[in-house]
């Protein structure tokens, strides 16, 4: 799903009324029937007590057309319009049909105090994507009041004092949304970092906006979910064998974390590559055949840390390094060596660089043009900062990944809630799977194991990035549905694998 501007959002509203012959209060009230079903959802079956604070312009006129529906339905509904000297025309009539009705509209100023019945839910439609500037602090009082009430504040469309697709300075009063239903499609602001305190979820409701016009408006901004990412898997064939899903090559740990390259390992292989070797200093031999008698091992000649790269290495299908593999100057000599064998060859692995693999492209930025093309990093956020240096905001951040993946050629997977993968060709995908409880250790070996496995088994680099991410994630909100969030292992997400898989292969589910 595409991720458009607060601009290009307009276009398409504007000519899907042309396209369906449709007035923009007849979209509204659509908006606004999306929204009712979507909070009957979230009540349930009980009658329950809103406070629907609207604005002036047609994000407020959602809100009004949600009351009435909402009072229609038999809940109990408080409605409060901003003062203002001019309505939005579609507001104005959702005002005049509450009049008809005879449901009462109070009056709302920055100035108000407000009192929230205990239990009432907060209904956020002050501010839509036409915020044109960030709220002054003359909004802080109300704002305040809604932020610190103890009751859920569910915003429309975008949690108001927040603009869409530009960066808002947190420091502007910005309402603290438990779900935003956001309309059309997702917005860049409600998958970044910066903003989760405002933002914590969402949901996307359909408005029966026009798809052949969806198509025609451009952005290099994606949301992956799983209707993407069902179109990557490749099926298996009956007369498989162990070599036809191809050898992964993991290569890692060092004394004291042989653990990162036995998660890898086993993810890799529970995620369908026929065979897996791990590279481990000698260390780890015992414990990893111990722990993972499916794995083949091979050993560097040293002890406790990575020294050199094996002639073979380049026979297998795909390589994944740098998990627990630790920064020792022996490690940092031997990658470039191996980057100089790679430059000789006519044809290599893909490759996945992860962790301190990526550390060691970070400490010496002149290896980062010997990276064969289209290889994978996957930096968590420190990483990232080693490797491209200080961004000011998310907006920031995800324009320079973008540019060092063009200069480069490079695929970097910015790990995190809705981990980025970009591409190249500078487009960005959002993932829309995963949960807080797979902020654990081992989670991104988890992850690098898996996508070093697709890359294994064939998938374009591209691909093997979107299709890693959503599985991974995918496990995690599985695994998720019988352990608590806070209990969640990186080996409780390589045990989901499985069902993610059957999930994601599965169309009814
Ligand atoms: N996406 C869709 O297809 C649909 C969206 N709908 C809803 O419409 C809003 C956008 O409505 P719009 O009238 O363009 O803007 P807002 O309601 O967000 O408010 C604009 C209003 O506020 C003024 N303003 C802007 N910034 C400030 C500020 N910093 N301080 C004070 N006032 C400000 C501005 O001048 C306008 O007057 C969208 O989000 C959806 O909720 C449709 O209902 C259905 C289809
Ligand atoms: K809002």
């Amino acid at each position: 799903m595409k991720i458009l501007s607060a601009a290009d959002i307009y276009k398409w509203e504007q000519a899907t009324l042309i396209s369906q012959n449709i007035s923009s209060v007849e979209l509204m009230e659509r908006a606004a029937e999306a929204l009712f079903q979507a909070i009957q959802q979230y009540v349930g079956e009980r009658q329950a007590s809103f406070v629907i604070l609207c604005g002036f312009g047609n994000n407020g006129g959602d809100g009004l057309a949600l009351g009435r529906m909402l009072h229609m339905a038999g809940h109990i509904v408080r409605i409060h319009l901003l003062e203002h000297t001019s309505y939005s025309a579609e507001n104005e009539i959702n005002q005049q049909r509450l009049h008809e009705m005879d449901i009462s509209i109070s009056s709302l100023s920055p100035e108000s105090i407000l009192e929230f019945p205990a239990k009432s839910i907060l209904i956020d439609a002050l501010f839509g994507y036409g915020l044109a500037r960030p709220l002054d602090d003359r909004w802080k009082p109300l704002l305040y009041q809604i932020n610190t009430a103890s009751n859920p504040v569910l915003s429309i469309d975008i949690p108001s004092g927040l603009f869409a697709d530009k960066p808002t300075p947190i420091e502007a009063p910005i309402i603290q949304a438990h779900l935003t239903y956001t309309f059309a499609c997702a917005k860049l602001s409600l998958l970044f970092p910066k903003y989760a305190s405002f933002t914590s979820n969402f949901q996307i409701l359909d408005i029966g906006l026009e798809k052949n016009i969806e198509n025609t408006l451009s952005t290099p901004y994606e949301y992956l979910q799983k209707e993407d990412v069902q179109l990557l898997i490749r099926p298996l064939q009956k007369f498989s064998h162990k070599g036809t899903f191809g050898h992964a090559y993991m290569v890692g740990g060092r004394y004291g974390s042989i653990g990162a390259a036995i998660l890898a390992s086993k993810a890799a292989l529970k995620t369908g590559c026929g065979l897996i070797t791990a590279y481990i200093p000698a260390c780890g031999y015992t414990i990893l055949q111990g722990a993972f008698p499916e794995a083949q091992v091979e050993t560097d000649p040293l002890d406790t840390h990575i020294s050199m790269f094996p002639k073979q290495i380049t026979d297998y299908d795909a390589i994944g390094m740098g998990m627990g593999m630790g920064t020792h100057p022996d490690t940092e000599i031997a990658l470039r060596q191996l980057f100089e064998r790679l430059k000789l060859m006519p044809s290599i692995p893909h490759l996945l660089f992860d962790a301190d693999a990526i550390n060691i492209l970070a400490k010496n930025p002149d290896w980062h043009v010997l990276i064969p093309p289209n290889s994978i990093l996957t930096p968590h956020p420190k990483e990232l900062e080693r490797l491209i240096g200080l961004w000011t905001d998310d907006f920031e951040k995800i324009a320079k990944v973008r540019d060092w993946c063009r200069r480069y050629q490079q695929i970097v997977v910015i790990k995190g809630a809705n981990t980025a993968i970009v591409l190249p060709n500078e487009m960005v995908h959002f993932n829309s799977t995963g949960n807080p409880g797979m902020a654990t250790g081992g989670s991104g070996d988890v992850l690098s194991g898996i996508i070093t496995s697709l890359l294994a088994q064939g998938h374009t680099p591209a691909d093997a990035a979107l299709l890693g991410v959503y599985l991974h994630g995918l496990a995690g909100d599985i695994a998720a549905t019988t352990i608590h969030e806070r209990s969640i292992t990186a080996t409780d997400i390589i045990a989901h694998l499985s069902s993610a898989w059957q999930h994601l292969q599965n169309p009814y589910l």
